[in-house]
C-alpha cells in the first residue's frame, strides 16, 4: 500500500528536471506518475527542488491548511515549480493540460514519524 509520503513523492516531486517551459511536459508527467488513470486530475503542481528541501519545510512554524487543519507548513523561500491545469477542451482519456513553470512559496501537509509531507496544499 502507498503511503502518504510516497504518494507525496510520485505526484509532487520532480528534482531532476527543470522542464523550461516544455509545452508538454504536464501531459507527460500526469500520464507517468498516474494521474490520468479513472480521470484527469483537475490541477497539480511538481515541484523541481531536492528532496531534503522540500522535507524541511515541515520543520516550519504550524499554518491551518485548506481543510481546517493545523499541520500545514510553508516554505521560508519560493521554490521553482511546475503547475498543470487541465484544459477546458480535455476530454478523458486524452488529458490535456497546461504546464505553467513558476517560482512561488509552497504550503504543505506534514504527518507521521518521521514527519514528512504528505499533501500539497498551495502555492503562494
Ligand atoms: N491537512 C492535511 N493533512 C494531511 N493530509 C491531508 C490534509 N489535507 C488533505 N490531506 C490529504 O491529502 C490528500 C489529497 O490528495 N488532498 S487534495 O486536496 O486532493 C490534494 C490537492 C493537490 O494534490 C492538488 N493541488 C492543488 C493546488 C495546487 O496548487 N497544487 C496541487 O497540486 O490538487 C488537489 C486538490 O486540491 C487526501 O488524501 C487528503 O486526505
Amino acid at each position: 500500500k502507498e503511503s502518504g509520503a510516497m504518494k507525496f513523492r510520485r505526484q509532487h516531486m520532480d528534482p531532476d528536471s527543470n522542464p523550461s517551459n516544455n509545452s508538454n511536459y504536464c501531459d507527460q508527467m500526469m500520464r507517468r506518475r498516474k494521474m490520468t488513470e479513472g480521470r484527469c486530475k483537475p490541477v497539480n503542481t511538481f515541484v523541481h527542488e531536492p528532496l531534503v528541501d522540500v522535507q524541511a519545510i515541515c520543520l516550519q512554524g504550524n499554518i491551518t491548511c485548506k481543510n481546517g487543519h493545523s499541520n500545514c507548513h510553508k516554505s521560508s523561500s519560493s521554490m521553482h515549480i511546475t503547475e498543470c491545469r487541465l484544459t477546458n477542451g480535455s476530454r478523458y482519456p486524452n488529458c490535456a493540460y497546461r504546464t505553467s513553470q513558476k517560482e512561488k512559496q509552497i504550503i504543505v501537509a506534514c504527518e507521521g514519524n518521521p514527519y514528512v509531507p504528505v499533501h500539497f496544499d498551495a502555492s503562494v
